[in-house]
């Protein structure tokens, strides 16, 4: 009997994104570790074993092979230059990538040239400005970097935004169109060969939360003369379920619908002749 080998998950330890990858993984049936400290947790039931580590350094395990599959910044990822993929986009910790510097400077990509700029992702500004065409000096830190141009290091920032508060605050003003638009996302090797089989599993699952997530289920009571109307307003993914109701010439029906709008659906359908509307959350779902 041969014994499958256990599929290397990835996971940020701190920051952004760990919270609420973990939350994912739990929302998608998976172990998930309670203690912070624990930087290993095996769950046999589903064949995988979760290392958690700094989103920084998940694509590079993952391009040189050492963890399959993993959850990282979109940034981060392209930052890395790391021989992996995105896979799948994965709904929370969404931000841009922005140049920002001193309020009222007005500046353009333009006035780039020959400027110092502060970042903590060299590798993705690097290209960008490449691509772009422009030569200036790129000024490497770990963080915080919204302080270099008060302390002299940098002319302009390259910084990871998110409400803008931490920009504000330093004083400091966006410019330029967003060098990258980043989210969580799942990310494996380029090539994507060789991973144990529950591999396709995790993805169906993640699929599903994601999901569930989007769509929310919406049941409601219908005059059959009134039904074509209102199964035409919400007609969801593969068509309504529609069950007779014990009252004479009146349908129940069920149907997926998206989260987004679904209130205004809800207002359509009451004026098309749907009663007794219910709107609930899924919990998780395959489609
Ligand atoms: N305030 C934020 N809101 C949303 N996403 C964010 C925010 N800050 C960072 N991110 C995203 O989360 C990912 C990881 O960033 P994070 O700040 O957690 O790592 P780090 O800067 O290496 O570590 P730390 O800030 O803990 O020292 C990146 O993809 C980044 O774009
Ligand atoms: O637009 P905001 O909502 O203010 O969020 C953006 C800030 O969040 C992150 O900082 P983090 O706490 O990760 O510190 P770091 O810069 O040292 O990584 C990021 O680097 C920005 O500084
Ligand atoms: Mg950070």
């Amino acid at each position: 009997m041969t014994t499958e080998r256990l599929l290397r998950i990835a996971v940020p330890n701190k920051g952004a994104l760990a919270d609420a990858a973990s939350q994912m993984l739990r929302a998608a049936g998976y172990r998930q570790r309670t203690d912070t400290k624990d930087l290993t947790l095996i769950d046999t039931d589903h064949g995988v074993e979760f290392y958690y580590l700094r989103p920084r350094d998940i694509a590079i395990y993952i391009g040189r092979g050492h963890l399959d599959i993993g959850i990282t910044g979109r940034d981060m990822l392209l930052d890395s230059a790391a021989d992996a993929t995105e896979v799948m986009a994965l709904g929370f910790g969404g931000s841009r990538f922005r140049f920002a510097a001193v309020n009222g400077s007005s500046l353009t990509l333009e006035d780039l040239r020959g400027k110092r700029i502060a970042s903590s992702y060299t590798g993705l500004l690097q290209s960008y400005l490449d691509e772009k065409g422009i030569e200036a000096e790129l000024v490497g830190l770990d963080g915080a970097v919204e302080s270099a141009i008060r302390l002299g290091v940098a002319d302009v920032v390259a910084d990871v935004v998110d409400t803008g508060t931490t920009l504000r605050r330093a004083g400091l003003e966006m410019f330029g169109d967003p060098i990258c638009e980043s989210e969580a996302v799942l990310i494996q090797r380029n090539g994507g060969g060789g991973l144990p089989p529950v591999a396709e599993a995790l993805k169906t699952r993640l699929h599903s939360v994601l999901v569930a997530q989007n769509y929310m289920m919406l049941d409601y009571n219908v005059h059959t003369d009134d039904l074509e109307a209102t199964t035409a307003l919400a007609p969801g993914v593969e068509g309504p379920t529609v069950s007779a109701l014990s009252k004479e010439g009146w349908s129940a029906v069920r149907v997926l619908v998206p989260r987004k709008g679904a209130h205004m659906l809800m207002d359509r359908l009451h004026d098309a002749g749907a009663r007794g509307i219910l709107l609930t959350e899924l919990a998780a779902c395959r489609l």
